[in-house]
């Protein structure tokens, strides 16, 4: 059977990854949502278990030892992972699951599957970016500040990544990373593998 596709979504605080991937899940419903792991404090209206798994630190360093993580980052002062579980379960069940990690879990994530689909959103510009944060009012100013110098230093590391899809409208992100996702459906290597399962299998029987 053809495994699912593991694409990630990186990109600044406040660029839109969250209301990107939603409107995406709300397109293509068969996309799966890897909830991660964090020691961050939920914010209004966050669920745990829905956008994330609020653990204590003491919960996540569990998580790390017993190697349920398949990355994990710390990024402005708390920690974010990956379940691990989860991720190999649905792509050996061939559906395609989306991660919406940071930069330094990306690259692991990239050591562990170079097959993935690695895409960074971009804002229009770093003015807009700020504006955006601000604007979505959950971050006090002191935490904004140090967002958004993370933020500049995340957008070096955007040549490890396969695609740069600026978020401008979020229908137009979306379509451009939907249009992603089928053209990576379609690589002649998915085919390849495939065959090659087919030809070991009429060999065995
Ligand atoms: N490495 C890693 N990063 C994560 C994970 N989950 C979320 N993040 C990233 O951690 C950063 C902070 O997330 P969050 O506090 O929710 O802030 P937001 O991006 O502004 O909504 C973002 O870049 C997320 O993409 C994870 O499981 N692993
Ligand atoms: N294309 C866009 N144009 C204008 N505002 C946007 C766009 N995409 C997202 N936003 C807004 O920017 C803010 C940050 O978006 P969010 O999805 O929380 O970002 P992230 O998950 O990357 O931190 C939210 O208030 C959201 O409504």
């Amino acid at each position: 059977m053809k495994r699912g596709l593991l694409i990630v979504l990186s990109g600044p605080s406040g660029v839109g990854k969250g209301t990107v991937c939603a409107e995406l899940r709300h397109k293509q419903s068969d996309l799966i949502y890897s909830v991660s792991a964090t020691t961050r404090s939920p914010r209004q209206g966050e669920t745990d278990g829905i956008n994330y798994f609020f653990k204590t630190k003491e919960q996540f360093q569990e998580m790390i030892a017993k190697d349920a993580l398949l990355e994990f980052a710390e990024y402005v002062g708390n920690y974010y992972g990956t379940p691990r579980d989860f991720v190999e379960r649905t792509l050996a069940s061939g559906k395609d699951i989306i991660l919406e990690i940071e930069v330094q879990g990306a690259l692991k994530v990239k050591e562990k599957f170079p097959q993935g689909v690695f895409i960074f959103l971009v804002p229009p510009s770093l003015d807009e970016l700020k504006q955006r944060i601000t604007g979505r009012g959950t971050e006090n100013a002191d935490i904004i500040d140090h967002r958004m110098n993370v933020a500049v230093e995340e957008m070096n590391l955007i040549h490890y990544y396969d695609y740069a899809v600026v978020n401008d409208q979020i229908d137009a992100a979306c379509h451009r990373i939907h249009c992603i996702i089928e053209a990576e459906h379609c690589r002649k290597e998915r085919f390849i593998e495939q065959l090659e399962e087919v030809k070991e299998a009429s060999e065995k029987a």
